[in-house]
């Protein structure tokens, strides 16, 4: 990578931990504890120009702080953060000329001003020349079709336009990168697909490197050719989705319709254990199938005891392997992670506050 970032390297977070440290009473004692809570620990990745990255992980797992610390807001506790080559926290300004960032669950546009005055106050904020902000303005408005509410004031605006209106503003700059929390947090399907689409593009064509945060799978699915996942602060999986899938085992599903509603089916053999059905509703039987299990002999054992009408066996889906991969079911595989941090394990201190001294 060049110094200023323009070689390749996107990102370059080294070993990055952020902690906090809060005040609370603990095991029912009167006197508040100062306890360190490490909200990010030991995290290293490398976002290469031109990606579109998924940024996953349960409520808490810190997401949000990495992402601000990415974008000069918070200041990391250790390791080292080059973001256009830049160290964020001490070169913001002229960071934010070269990013773009998007809070889903906030704007940053003028809430008493018209979309259009807004987006004008962002041009003299980034100082972008009147002629390319004319050319930039009226792409932006076809492509987020914002035509119908430029002149709306923000506060009047729906969700779906908000979003789209903040979208412009982040974008108007043409960032080299687009950082974003939750952009689809609360939109319906229609504004869903319309921002999805954008964002696509804007990678496709633009070639504008976008780190993701959501928890909306279908953007991970629609958008993500590579997603990293954080638990309890530790970057836990960095790879592909077709990699988690692989790397998860995640179970199968067999979906049974037998020609009249019987006892939950259950098959010996096919699988180290038992396979039993784990739902009924009427003739529909839901069986689970761990990866070790041969499908085929399990679904020859069915048809051979049973009036069987159809079978259908579902591959986990992205949904199903998080879920799992969430509730600690599954154990992340040792492919991960790429980029030099450690896999999640119980000694991850996120969550788990460390006492630092009695007040
Ligand atoms: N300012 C703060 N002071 C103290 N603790 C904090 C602070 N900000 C975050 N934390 C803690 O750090 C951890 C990570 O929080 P973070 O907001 O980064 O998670 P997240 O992955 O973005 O979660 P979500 O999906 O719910 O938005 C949590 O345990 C949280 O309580």
């Amino acid at each position: 990578m060049t110094e200023d970032g323009r070689g390749g390297a996107m990102i370059v977070a080294e070993r990055v931990g952020k902690s906090f440290t809060v005040r609370a009473r603990r095991d029912g004692r009167r006197r508040r504890v100062r306890t360190a809570v490490r909200a990010v620990h030991d995290v290293s990745f490398t976002v290469g120009r031109g990606e579109f990255v998924g940024y996953l992980g349960p409520n808490g797992a810190g997401k949000s702080t990495t992402i601000k610390m990415l974008t000069g807001i918070l200041t990391a506790s250790s390791g080292t953060l080059r973001v256009c080559g830049l160290d964020p926290s001490r070169r913001r300004t002229a960071l934010a000329r070269r990013i773009g960032v998007v809070f889903g669950q906030r704007t940053t546009l003028w809430w008493d001003l018209p979309l259009r005055d807004s987006l004008a106050l962002v041009r003299k904020l980034y100082r972008v020349e009147p002629d390319a902000h004319r050319a930039r303005l009226a792409e932006l408005t076809e492509l987020l079709e914002l035509g119908p509410f430029l002149d709306t004031p923000v506060r009047q605006l729906s969700l779906g336009q908000r979003m789209r209106g903040d979208l412009a503003a982040a974008l108007l700059h043409d960032p080299e990168l687009l950082v974003l929390d939750e952009p689809t947090i609360g939109l319906d399907v229609v504004s869903k697909a319309t921002v999805r689409e954008f964002l696509a593009r804007t990678n496709a064509e633009r070639g504008t490197t976008i780190l993701l945060t959501t928890h909306d799978l279908g953007d991970i699915e629609r958008l993500c050719r590579r997603v990293m996942i954080v638990d309890r602060g530790r970057l836990a999986f960095d790879g592909g989705l077709g990699d988690l899938r692989r790397t998860v085992d995640a179970d199968r599903m067999l979906v049974v319709e037998l020609a009249r509603p019987g006892p939950p089916i259950a098959v010996d053999g096919a699988a180290p254990g038992r396979i039993a059905a784990e739902r009924t509703e009427g003739p529909r039987q839901w069986l689970r199938l761990p990866r070790s299990a041969n499908a085929a002999a399990v679904v020859a054992a069915i048809a051979r005891d049973h009036d069987v009408r159809d079978i259908a066996l579902r591959e986990a889906g992205i949904e199903d392997v998080l879920a799992g991969l969430y509730r600690g079911e599954h154990a992340y595989g040792s492919a991960a992670p790429a980029g030099g941090g450690a896999p999640a394990g119980p000694s991850a201190a996120s969550g788990s506050p460390e006492a630092l001294a009695a007040e």
